[in-house]
């Protein structure tokens, strides 16, 4: 029986996006082509400048690219907004302080129009997929940073985007906290078969979460390496002692070097 491959939900071609400053153009991307897959979760690592997230922006319709093609969806990603393809989850929580847990995720349902008990029954349920259940009456800042920032990604969830493009999300936070988090993530990417981009600056981080890991390199910001993890889907923390886990963070690392010295 042959498989049919999983569909292409994000595609990237020959893109370029570059920003006219005083100082003159800035080369964010320049030439970055890459198809995203359903089901995939693809972290983009490289230097800081390098255009990681203006790239997660672009796909975001949050800045516009200045030449090639971008595609969310097999339409545009201002289209893709519209139709909630994705959910975003900013480098910090973003959470509005004057609001409680349940009145930050019903914000974005309040703005598109959900019935109020359809938005009751959506936050009970996010809450619950990141672990905070019960804690929908408490303000932001009666929670950790951790619990904040599964809070913003319970924001990101509420309206059931296939797509979830995450910026840096646990940067903030500590190794053991953010162990944690990426533990707590991967299951909630395996239960709900969701897309996911994900930004950081850690090799161990990229390498533990992603079936596809693509190294950047700044001035102009470009890509270049993509490799796809021979991992196993379901991965423990202790995955990362592994000759495998170890070869491909050799790889990520000699990636991000080369980058460096050209
Ligand atoms: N709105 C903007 N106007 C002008 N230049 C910008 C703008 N946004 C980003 N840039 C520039 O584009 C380049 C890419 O920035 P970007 O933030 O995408 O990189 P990054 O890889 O995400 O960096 P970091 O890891 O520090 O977040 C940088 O040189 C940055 O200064």
């Amino acid at each position: 029986m042959t498989q049919t491959p999983p569909q292409i939900v994000i595609q990237s071609k020959d893109l370029d996006l570059t920003f006219q400053t005083n100082d003159g153009p800035v080369h964010a991307l320049k030439g970055v082509s890459l198809d995203i897959h359903q089901g995939d979760f693809v972290s983009f690592i490289g230097p800081s400048g390098c255009g990681k997230t203006t790239f997660l922006r672009a796909m975001a319709a949050l800045e516009q690219p200045t030449g090639g093609q971008l595609t969310v969806n097999g339409v545009s990603p201002d289209e893709a907004r519209q139709q909630r393809a994705y959910g975003y989850v900013f480098q910090a929580a973003g959470l509005y302080p004057w609001r409680t847990i349940a009145g930050n995720i019903r914000l974005p349902l309040e703005i598109m129009g959900f019935s109020k008990s359809d938005a009751v029954a959506r936050i009970e349920k996010v809450l619950k997929l990141v672990d905070l259940e019960g804690f929908g009456k408490k303000f932001p800042w009666q929670l950790s940073g951790g619990m904040q920032q599964r809070a913003s990604i319970a924001r990101a969830l509420a309206f059931d985007a296939d797509i979830l493009l995450m910026d840096e999300p646990f940067g903030a936070l500590d190794e053991i906290v953010r162990d944690h988090l990426n533990e707590q993530l991967l299951a909630l990417w395996a239960r709900t078969g969701k897309t996911i981009g994900f930004v950081t600056h850690s090799i161990p981080e990229a390498v533990y979460l992603s079936t596809k890991i693509v190294v950047m390199s700044p001035r102009p910001g470009r890509i270049t390496d993509v490799i796809d993890s021979p991992l196993p889907k379901d991965r423990p923390l202790d995955i990362r002692d592994s000759p495998e886990f170890i070869a491909l963070a050799h790889r990520v690392r000699e990636g991000l070097r080369a980058g460096h010295d050209q």
